[in-house]
């Protein structure tokens, strides 16, 4: 007999057709050498969260240590030898004389990859692949690919590597990575403008849509024959940790919603602007948010 319980996560897997994969991370962000805050973090933690403002359900799949210290709404793979992937976030004017370079990342602590045989054995409309520290592989990422109707993947889990001293986070080209043979089976691609060199995005452009995120300017989008800027939001920055993913996870949740893509990069924009108020895991207004998109859209 089917009992009640079962048959409603039945009803909400069937539900769900968004697959996000990336794994959940504890943020540490520095300034002058304190620790400023302390927070749940990974593309995916900020996705899930601006899915929940919008009441958009979906299935994620992320690894971590027996330490992960947060409760969160979907239950991560708890890897016992393990311990959870840590961001450590350097924030400091002019750092290393760079003043284009706001913050300096490193990853001291690294979870397990999620592999192919982690993923559910069901069929998405859409899928994210978000990870932060290295954990998709592209045999993972090809997995996606099959089980989803429309992939989109954000640039900083494919071209990521990790000093092996110190963990500081470098960026390599696209295409020396081997994510690139994927592109052209990719819907969409998003990249910060930083990240954007590391790609040739007249090339890209005509496999995939690639969406470049710009800080307070807001984020263009490029297809095959054409592009458009959105406009952004007006915000007081505290704190840029998780802007991009919560631009990404409100435009693809527009997308599920029904939204047209410069509908939905607005969204993006939107979430993006909220995030960047707020230290660590942005909290939203629901009811000023429904107000918004009553009257937008
Ligand atoms: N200062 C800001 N004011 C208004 N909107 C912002 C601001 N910073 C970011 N945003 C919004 O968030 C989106 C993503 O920001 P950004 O391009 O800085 O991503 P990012 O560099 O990937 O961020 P992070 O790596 O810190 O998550 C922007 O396209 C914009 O819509
Ligand atoms: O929590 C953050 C966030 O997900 C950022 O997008 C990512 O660049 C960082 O690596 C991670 O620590």
């Amino acid at each position: 007999m089917v009992t009640t319980a079962e048959s409603a996560a039945h009803k909400s897997q069937q539900q769900s057709r968004v697959l996000i994969v990336g794994n959940y991370c504890h943020d540490v962000l520095i300034q002058n050498n304190a620790v400023k805050a302390v927070s749940l973090g990974g593309a995916a933690s900020f996705i899930s969260n601006v899915f929940n403002g919008l009441s958009v359900s979906c299935n994620l799949v992320s690894k971590v240590g027996e330490d992960f210290k947060y409760t969160v709404s979907y239950t991560p793979i708890v890897i016992p030898t393990l311990k959870t992937t840590v961001f450590h976030s350097y924030f400091d004017p002019g750092l290393h004389g760079n003043d284009h370079q706001d913050r300096i990342l490193k990853r001291v602590c690294a979870c397990d990859p999620i592999r192919p045989s982690d993923l559910p054995d069901t069929r998405f409309k859409y899928g994210m692949g978000v990870g932060v520290g290295g954990e998709i592989l592209p045999e993972t990422l090809e997995r996606m690919i099959e089980i989803c109707d429309v992939v989109f993947a954000d640039i900083q889990a494919l071209i990521r590597v990790f000093d092996s001293v110190d963990g500081t986070v470098k960026l390599v080209k696209l295409e020396e990575t081997g994510f690139y043979p994927l592109l052209p089976r990719i819907g969409v691609l998003k990249a910060s403008s930083e990240e954007a060199v590391f790609m040739d995005v007249e090339e890209v452009r005509k496999w995939c849509c690639v969406v470049v995120t710009n800080g307070k300017h807001g984020c263009k989008v490029y297809w095959k024959d054409g592009e458009l800027g959105i406009s952004p939001f007006l915000a007081n920055q505290d704190d840029p940790t998780g802007a991009g993913d919560s631009f990404f996870g409100g435009f693809v949740a527009g997308l599920v919603q029904g939204l047209a893509v410069p509908d939905a990069a607005l969204l993006g924009n939107l979430f993006g602007s909220l995030s960047v108020e707020q230290v660590g895991l942005p909290k939203f207004d629901t009811r000023l948010l429904q107000a918004w998109l009553v009257s937008t859209f």
